[in-house]
Parts: C-alpha cells; sequence; structure tokens
C-alpha cells in the first residue's frame, strides 16, 4: 500500500474494499480468500443470482420508526446477520479474528468462530465477552477431539454450534493449487488444536518439540468424509447447545436435517469454494424453506455483499444471513476499524434497504416484496474484476 492511499478515507462499495485487500496484503493470501473452486462459475453465479431478483416496494407506509433485530431460539440478536466463520484470519492481518471479533462486539453483531481459526475459540470469546458468539465445527474424525472442542466451546460461552457439512474434503482450488499456498499446511489453523489437552495426548512430542508432525497430525484429522447423517445423534448427547449444518443445498438434506432434530440450517455453497457447478446458494434458499416451513431458523450465506441483499434473502424466507469475504476485506484493509467501517456501512444499508422496501422490521418482510427479474434484464453484476 502506497502512504497515500493508507490515508484515504474508507471505501463503501464491495468492490473497492476488495481492491483496498489486494494492495494490503500479500498475493498469495488475497488468492486465498478471493478464490473459489475450479473454473469459479459457481462464485461467480452467488453473486449474480442475486441480481436476478428485484425489490417490489411498497410506499406510504410509515417507516418513521425501524428494528433490524431478529430472534433465533428467542436468542436476540441486533442484526439480521451474522458474521460467517472464516478460518486463518491472521492471513490477511495480524491481530486476525481478534481484530474481526472486537469489530463485531463494538457493533453487536453475532460472530462465528471457525474451527481453523488463527487464535484459540478462548481468546476469541474472551474479545467478545457478553456479544452473542457460536462456534463453527470442523467435526474431525478423531472423535474424542471433536468432543473436545464442543466442551471447549460450551465452556466459553459459545451458544450454538455450526456444523459444517460442505467440507468432506476441501474443493478443488485452482488458483491456490498454482501458487502453491495453503495457509492449513503452514499451521494459520492450527491453534484450536495445538491447544486442546486431548489432540496434544495424541501426539508422540507436543507441538512446541516437533511442529511438523503435530501439523500433519492436524492434517489427518481435521476433515471426515466418513461423516454421514447418523453420526449427529451422537454430538446431540455431548451437547445442550443449538445445532446448525452448514453447507446444505438440496431439499431433500432438508428434510434429513428435520428428521434428525438439528436445531437449524445454513443454506450456503461455501462461497463457491468447494463444489464447482454447484447451484448458486440463493436459488436453493426457496426450495428449503418450503420444506423447512418455519420449524427450525433458516440462515443463508454465499454472495450477500450489500443491504438489499440481505432484504432478498431474508424475504425468500431467510431468518438471518451471514456476511463473508467483504468483512475479510476489511480485515485486510484496515484491522479492526476496517472491519468496523464494513459492518456500520452493511448496517446502514439494511436500515436504508428496509425502509424503502416499505418495512418497519425484518419480520414483514416475505416474498410479496421480491420479483424475478426478466432474464434479458439482468446484465453482468457491476463489479470490476480486481482478482
Ligand atoms: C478465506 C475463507 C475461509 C473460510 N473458512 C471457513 C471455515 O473455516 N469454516 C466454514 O464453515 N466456512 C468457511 N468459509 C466459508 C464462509 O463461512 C462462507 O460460507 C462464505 O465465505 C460465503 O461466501 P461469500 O464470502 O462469498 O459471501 C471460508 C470462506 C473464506 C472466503
Ligand atoms: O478455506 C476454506 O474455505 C475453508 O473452509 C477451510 C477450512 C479448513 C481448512 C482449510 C480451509
Amino acid at each position: 500500500m502506497s502512504p497515500v492511499e493508507k490515508h484515504l478515507p474508507f471505501p463503501y462499495s464491495y468492490a473497492d474494499w476488495k481492491q483496498r485487500a489486494k494492495q494490503a496484503i500479500d498475493r498469495e493470501a488475497f488468492t486465498y480468500v478471493a478464490s473459489g473452486a475450479g473454473s469459479e462459475q459457481t462464485m461467480k453465479a452467488n453473486e449474480e443470482a442475486f441480481n436476478r431478483w428485484r425489490l417490489l416496494p411498497q410506499v406510504l407506509t410509515d417507516v418513521t420508526h425501524r428494528d433490524m433485530s431478529v430472534s433465533l431460539w428467542g436468542q436476540a440478536m441486533a442484526t439480521p446477520f451474522l458474521l460467517a466463520p472464516i478460518g486463518m484470519q491472521g492471513i490477511v492481518h495480524p491481530d486476525g479474528e481478534l481484530a474481526s471479533a472486537r469489530a463485531a462486539k463494538a457493533l453487536g453483531v453475532p460472530f462465528i468462530a471457525s474451527t481453523v481459526s488463527t487464535f484459540t475459540l478462548e481468546q476469541i470469546a474472551s474479545e467478545l465477552g457478553a456479544s452473542p458468539h457460536w462456534f463453527q465445527l470442523y467435526w474431525s474424525n478423531d472423535m474424542d477431539v471433536t468432543k473436545s472442542l464442543v466442551q471447549r466451546a460450551e465452556a466459553a460461552g459459545y451458544s450454538a454450534i455450526v456444523i459444517t457439512v460442505d467440507t468432506a474434503l476441501l474443493g478443488w482450488r485452482e488458483r491456490d493449487l498454482s501458487t502453491g499456498y495453503s495457509p492449513l499446511k503452514l499451521g494459520m489453523g492450527s491453534a484450536n488444536f495445538f491447544h486442546d489437552p486431548v489432540f496434544r495426548e495424541k501426539l508422540t512430542k507436543p507441538p512446541e518439540v516437533d511442529r511438523k508432525a503435530a501439523l500433519e497430525h492436524l492434517l489427518n484429522i481435521v476433515f471426515h468424509p466418513g461423516l454421514t447423517w447418523g453420526d449427529l445423534a451422537s454430538l446431540r448427547e455431548i451437547t445442550p447447545l443449538p445445532i446448525l449444518l452448514k453447507g446444505v443445498l438440496h431439499p431433500d438434506d432438508a428434510s434429513l436435517a428435520l428428521d434428525c432434530g438439528v436445531d437449524g440450517l445454513i443454506v450456503s455453497n461455501h462461497g463457491g469454494r468447494q463444489l464447482d457447478g454447484a447451484v448458486a446458494a440463493l436459488d436453493a434458499l426457496q426450495p428449503v424453506c418450503d420444506i423447512v416451513q418455519n420449524r427450525i431458523p433458516v440462515l443463508f450465506d454465499s454472495g450477500v455483499r450489500r443491504g438489499p441483499d440481505v432484504i432478498k434473502a431474508i424475504a425468500m424466507g431467510a431468518d438471518a444471513v451471514l456476511l463473508g469475504r467483504p468483512y475479510i476485506y476489511g480485515l485486510a484493509a484496515g484491522g479492526e476499524a476496517g472491519v468496523r467501517h464494513v459492518l456500520q456501512h452493511l448496517i446502514s444499508d439494511i436500515d436504508v434497504s428496509l425502509a424503502l422496501t416499505g418495512k418497519r422490521t425484518i419480520r414483514e418482510l416475505n416474498r410479496s416484496v421480491i420479483v424475478k427479474s426478466n432474464a434479458h434484464d439482468t446484465g453482468p453484476v457491476s463489479q470490476p474484476d480486481v482478482s
């Protein structure tokens, strides 16, 4: 970043934040965040899908007093969006998740900590204090480690467990394969494991003595391609916390999830980073909501960039959404202050968009405020490609 850019005010548009992030950090780290799987069709489709739907506002409804709060299982949330679990944030800023968590707390935005965070879940929780926070679990193929992570999360005050189910294996990310950059292999996501007493017991030497062997063990256990619906019951026995599944797209999976008694779903394709060619997440949302019929909360992520995107996803049936890459670009460009600006802008944009849709509360949003646009009317998503 040039000295001049350093003193520029923070930007507003997603494209400008992305550009600022690109200038601020190493090329490999930026590429890791920005890239998707394969041809990146699905990643692009996520944003394009929002452009195929338009809001149909109503006027003269008195929107003087507005409220964007939502409530999930009786847990109140100040905003209709949470910060998505994003691992290894230390690759874009030295303060990583601690900076994001401080910004989230300052604005009352719930934070979802990743299993593969740069700082431990306890360190992140202590930044958050009483501000709402959930823990995202990569269900390890070592059940003792999985159990230990969940128990630690509960002890640290996390109020829900998000099991990510779209990562049986890591996606085929061609741009990362080309640069050869793998922050997981470098140990950027090892804090929760290296700190874990159960994980440590299974090593012949502690990570401080033999880091290479500890990392190798981590890579062997972090994913669990053998996981099935039948395994979910065993987690239910471990924790009384609400359990959400993140990465559900198929309506049949929504039915299976209901049968298994999960407490919430997150419709997501992992920001197009897992299965290239998968449907745009937004196109999967309504079919899932139609199956769920409000029996459990349905959340949504992948492609949320602006206030109207939040309004559209909620109008389609989501109870709340998760914000992903936008806040990471804020973190890369400006640390805690960068994230705070991104969140503040999104909050203001949601507020304005809600009012201009003719609604006062998130609860009033429904399918009557969205229409599918004509195909010829869509055009490209207006974002310069800075990747
Ligand atoms: C750099 C990066 C790291 C991620 N790490 C995780 C993770 O550790 N756990 C997880 O469940 N999802 C992870 N995700 C996926 C996000 O939670 C979310 O689904 C995705 O960012 C949504 O897409 P969007 O950012 O394009 O809106 C990651 C995404 C990115 C960009
Ligand atoms: O980068 C990701 O998308 C991600 O979710 C992840 C999770 C674990 C290890 C490496 C990457």
